[in-house]
């Protein structure tokens, strides 16, 4: 033994046995070794390497890390091999599961324990570079006579701990040299390089994880972010959480709002407070986001498209419950749906209030589709298009001879067609207050009396109405009737436009699926394409995304949707092309013919709203023809 070990043995001893506990890292660790684990400096302990099949069952418990490992070791080892330097990997017990060293010193580095197989583990090994880094989980250096064990003097190994996507400690990367210069200064830069590898490593761990989620880079630096965000939070399409890197969970640490543990499954909103859509707006390229109130760098990483879907026919979009399918996971839609659940079959009227093309009527069917009604006719009754000369039979009914130009037989009312089903009055804000007072008749006593008649039918209804207008204002201005009104109110439902809701992915891939099915295509959607999707402001709400969709699809060639698939509004917030009011009427007139004459269908195919194109054909005196 040299005089230089044996005063480093005497002076380890004295260190970690002397009173009032061992200050600083190493000597904190030399007091671990002699007091918990036993050792013994003035007996050291030969290198212990693992027999061949041990380091295997080693190795395959984390193979899918080890593989992303190796490519950072490499890329390490290369710029660090002319300084003598060789790398290597532990697990979280300590045992060398990788390594790279020039093979005409591997003699050497078998000796010294800088191998494959050999456990590190401070119990074991005493103070040392990647002992002590699994106990304290900092990037360190263990210079020379920082070792513990007097037959390690000679090394030095600088460290760094690698947790994976969950936050949890993996494995440790090392940096060892046999010989080096006494100074510990010449290993700062070391330190640093192994910090920087480390962290490259475990971020290319959690994007090969998280690859079929969106991730989000955030950093202070320009550019940097887009390949090297010191941030990045891995989220789904309805912005909830599904991981966060280091920097990410220190960055809600330090809000101090947060720990790791009750990250997931928050939305992105909460915890940037940043709106949902500044996020989107990254898919079309690299800018900033506000995060918590500091500007940040940013850029968004789309997931990896899945498998070509197969395509979901229409029998099993309908599968789900008709209410279920309408909404993923947005807090307020699925309150609304809950409340929905409770009211329906209970005689209660509902009044639906949204933007147009929200899905008010989409709503109303799947409430009458999901009650004790669903069997019995669905009848809707657009309360701004009847014509007003025709209204009032449209609705009633009216008996042989009740006016010229009336059906010999007589026609019987759509509230009649509605008898033991669901009666859904649209745009009731737009209907005339002379009806509403007769229908305010039907709805309190159950009866309607046809055009010509004296005898009232009974009839037993569910009542749905919707507006895009709030009823509320048309009552204060005097344009509704208010005690109608509180007929119709039993409960509101207020439908939220497309661009509020956080789940804008579920109702892309539902109408995706659905059009899709309707083409009888095999077609998926591309990140890309959903990207452009997303970051949309939908204006015309499902509709508009509907016509998007549709054309998208009718247009591509069957297979996966891109991006450049997908064409929006120039500007997002201006609402699709659409016909102006001096569209000719002959085309209207045609588009309304191939449709036989159901504007709804004519409307959609124009990229307009149904109200919209009655208006329009009034303007032209197009009058949709007479039934029967
Ligand atoms: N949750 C949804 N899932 C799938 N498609 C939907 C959904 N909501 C609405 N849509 C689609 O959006 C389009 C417009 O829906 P709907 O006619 O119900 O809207 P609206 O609010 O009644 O419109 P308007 O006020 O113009 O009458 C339709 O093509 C419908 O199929």
């Amino acid at each position: 033994m040299s005089s230089l070990q044996s005063r480093h043995i005497d002076h380890v001893v004295s260190v970690a046995t002397g009173p009032g506990g061992a200050p600083g890292l190493m000597a904190r660790s030399w007091s671990r070794c002699v007091r918990e684990h036993g050792l013994d400096p003035a007996r050291p302990s030969a290198a212990r390497i693992l027999p061949a099949h041990e380091v295997r069952a080693h190795r395959q418990s984390m193979e899918q890390f080890l593989r992303v490992a190796r490519a950072g070791m490499e890329d390490l080892y290369r710029r660090v091999a002319d300084l003598g330097y060789m790398v290597l990997l532990t697990d979280a017990q300590g045992i060398t599961v990788d390594h790279i060293g020039h093979p005409s010193f591997d003699d050497q580095l078998r000796r010294a324990g800088l191998y494959l197989g050999a456990d590190w583990n401070e119990a074991r090994a005493g103070t040392c570079g990647v002992g002590t880094c699994l106990v304290e989980q900092v990037p360190l250096t263990c210079h020379q006579t920082d070792h513990f064990d007097a037959t390690h003097i000679g090394l030095t190994c600088t460290t760094a701990p690698l947790f994976d996507h969950a936050g949890r400690l993996v494995a440790v990367l090392d940096v060892s040299a046999l010989r080096s210069p006494e100074d510990r200064a010449s290993q700062h830069l070391v330190r640093e390089l192994v910090t920087i590898q480390a962290e490259r490593i475990e971020s290319a761990d959690f994007l090969r994880h998280f690859d079929t989620h969106w991730v989000l880079r955030l950093g202070s630096a320009w550019g940097l972010a887009e390949v090297a965000g010191e941030v990045m939070l891995a989220f789904d399409e309805d912005g909830r959480l599904a991981g966060a890197n280091s920097g990410g969970r220190r960055l809600f640490a330090d809000a101090g709002r947060w720990s790791s543990g009750d990250l997931a499954g928050r939305s992105l909103p909460e915890l940037l407070e940043a709106p949902m859509a500044s996020v989107w707006r990254l898919a079309r390229g690299a800018g900033q986001v506000v995060c918590r109130g500091r500007p940040l760098h940013a850029a968004l990483r789309a997931p990896r498209p899945k498998a070509t879907a197969a395509p979901v026919s229409r029998r099993e979009v309908r599968a789900a419950s008709p209410l279920d399918r309408l909404a993923g996971d947005d807090p307020p839609m699925q309150a609304l749906l809950a409340r929905a659940r409770r009211i329906v079959g209970r005689g209660i009227p509902v009044l639906v209030q949204g933007e147009t093309g929200s899905g008010k009527e989409v709503l109303a069917r799947a409430l009458h589709a999901g009650g004790p009604r669903a069997a019995a006719p669905f009848v809707a009754v657009n309360c701004a298009a009847l014509p007003e000369s025709l209204i009032e039979s449209e609705l009633f009914g009216y008996l042989p001879g009740a006016f010229t130009g009336g059906r010999a037989k007589g026609a019987k009312g759509l509230i009649a067609q509605a008898d033991g089903g669901t009666l859904f009055l649209d745009e009731i804000g737009d209907m005339p207050l002379v009806l509403q007072t007769r229908l305010l008749r039907v709805l309190a006593e159950g009866e309607v009396m046809p055009l010509g008649g004296d005898t009232p039918v009974r009839v037993d209804l569910a009542v749905i109405a919707a507006s895009h207008r709030p009823l509320t204002a048309l009552v204060a201005s005097g344009a509704f009737r208010e005690d109608l009104y509180y007929r119709l109110c039993g409960a509101t439902l207020e439908l939220p436009p497309l661009r509020e809701r956080a789940d804008r992915g579920h109702v892309i891939d539902t109408v995706f699926h659905e059009e899709a099915a309707a083409q009888q295509l095999r077609a998926a959607l591309s990140p890309e394409a959903r990207a452009r999707l997303l970051s949309h402001d939908w204006p015309g709400n499902v509709r508009e995304l509907r016509n998007v969709l549709r054309l998208a699809l009718a247009l591509s060639d069957g297979g996966v949707l891109r991006g450049e698939d997908v064409s929006l509004p120039a500007r997002p917030g201006v609402p699709a092309p659409r016909v102006d009011d001096t569209a000719d009427s002959a085309r209207l007139v045609d588009v309304l013919r191939r449709h036989r004459w159901r504007v709804k269908a004519a409307a959609d195919e124009l990229g307009i709203c149904r109200a919209t194109l009655y208006r329009q054909m009034k303007s032209h005196d197009i009058v949709v023809p007479e039934r029967g």
